[in-house]
């Protein structure tokens, strides 16, 4: 068994200052490795994110026979075996925590001529996976779930595919890119059709590698029977992991601080317009485009926050900061309301209830709704120390280490170690913002 991780975050000392990047983005790097793997040639993925998530997708990539290096961390090497050079494994595929490497491997094995078996930690194998078995099998994939539509999942081989016009009855990428990549496999046309637009990285990373894809507001369409050209992937910085340090800079008093190169696809940047609206200063500066996607660096600076009506449009594009939003509404002046994110209930945990639970225990009034909550700000009042269950979530445990900034006494966070699973060294780089973090580890 491995070790339990739990952290001590204290009181701010200072404020946050200086100047930082953030690893790798998660999406992008997932994508890439599955991508360039059954695509022709050879591919360079640059700022491949060294988190246990996109490591299991590339460990199964080369279980399933991808030939991969890593000349250095952050790097990887991808010798592509074309859409049809994969081959079977008679071992489980094992995605961790992932619920994008699960997801989208669902939809890229359904295709195949061999059957495969997708299995997950205990949160993994806690999480809704018959939004992917379904349109799947309208595609004509057998997908076997467990009880309740649970992983492990069973993707049986040699079944002939054809395309779908599928509209998801959730806003979710997981599940459009799952219907896209096994779209690659099928006969006719694949559409994906949108009311709310989720991240674009699957359908601009196909066309990158040279797969026709035409993209119109509301929908994707592709047809199967193509050739993918592997290349250069270059992975912005994490706008998800960012949202940590630009958290802890806008709720300490006194703090500026400078990210570098964060991605900033504008279906991952809610947060940003929602902070703002609260009164968050941040300016984006040097703006750059590197292989087609937006870059820039972020400059906050500690303004007081206000509570508001979180506006429903923004979130699809912030539906992992929601976390950290929660604990930027508990330091503002006033309510702060948010609707419309039911999806937040079927992440790594229930994070509507992680998250009230946890800021409850730091003296914060919030009232869950069934898709949202209202969370009563304290303002300058600031939190109380307290103990917090992360629930094994990592976007939970990084949340409360950033609140401990503000609060008056230390929090006690327990379960953490899952965070390496998309920001390995965030205790380090913490620190060097001006946090007081420490783990401690126990068998
Ligand atoms: O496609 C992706 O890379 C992701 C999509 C989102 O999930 P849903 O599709 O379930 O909304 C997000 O929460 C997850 O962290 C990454
Ligand atoms: C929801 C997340 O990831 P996944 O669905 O890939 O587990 C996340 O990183 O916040």
């Amino acid at each position: 068994m491995s070790a339990r991780v739990d952290w001590i975050a204290r009181p701010a000392p200072r404020a946050v200052q200086g100047e930082t990047a953030v690893p790798g983005d998660k999406s992008v790097s997932h994508r890439a490795v599955m991508l360039a793997g059954i695509a022709e040639g050879v591919s360079h993925v640059h700022g491949f994110l060294e988190g246990e998530d996109t490591r299991a997708t590339a460990r199964i990539m080369q279980q399933l026979g991808v030939r991969m290096e890593t000349p250095e961390p952050g790097q990887r090497i991808v010798h592509g075996v074309g859409l049809r050079g994969l081959r079977g494994s008679d071992a489980p595929l094992d995605c961790g925590n992932a619920g994008t490497g699960m997801r989208l491997l669902a939809g890229l094995l359904a295709g195949q001529a061999f059957d495969s078996t997708l299995v997950g930690d205990a949160s993994l194998s806690r999480r809704p996976m018959r939004r992917v078995s379904d349109p799947l099998q309208q595609m004509g994939a057998t997908i076997e779930t467990q009880e309740g539509g649970l992983p492990p999942l069973i993707v049986r081989g040699g079944r002939t595919l054809h395309g779908i016009d599928y509209q998801p009855p959730m806003a979710s990428a997981q599940v459009k890119s799952a219907v896209l990549l096994a779209g690659l496999y099928a006969e006719g046309e694949t559409v994906v059709r949108e009311v709310h637009p989720t991240r674009d990285y699957t359908e601009r990373m196909l066309a990158a590698f040279g797969w026709p894809v035409e993209m119109a507001p509301g929908y994707v369409r592709l047809r199967g029977g193509g050739m993918l050209v592997g290349g250069e992937v270059v992975v912005p910085g994490d706008f998800s992991s960012a949202a940590f340090p630009l958290l802890a800079a806008a709720i300490v008093p006194g703090s500026q601080l400078r990210l570098r190169a964060v991605g900033l696809n504008p279906r991952r940047t809610g947060l940003l317009a929602v902070l703002r609206l609260m009164g968050a200063d941040i300016r984006v500066l040097d703006t750059r485009e590197v292989a087609g996607e937006a870059l820039a660096d972020l400059e906050i600076r500690h303004a007081p926050l206000r509570g508001i009506d979180v506006p429903v449009e923004h979130v699809s594009d912030m539906i992992d900061e929601f976390p950290a939003l929660f604990v930027a509404a508990a330091c503002a002046e006033g309510v702060t309301r948010v609707r419309g994110a039911a999806e937040l209930r079927v992440k790594e945990s229930d994070r509507i209830d992680a998250m009230a639970r946890g800021l409850r225990a730091l003296g914060v009034t919030v009232d869950e709704t069934p898709d949202g909550a209202d969370i009563v700000g304290r303002g300058t009042a600031g939190l109380t120390g307290g103990q917090i269950d992360s629930h094994g979530d990592h976007r939970i445990a990084m949340s409360f280490a950033v609140a401990a900034a503000r609060a008056t006494g230390d929090v006690r966070i327990l379960d953490c170690a899952a965070v390496d699973t998309s920001f390995p060294g965030f205790v380090t780089q913490a620190g060097r913002w001006g946090l007081d973090l420490r783990a401690s580890e126990t068998r």
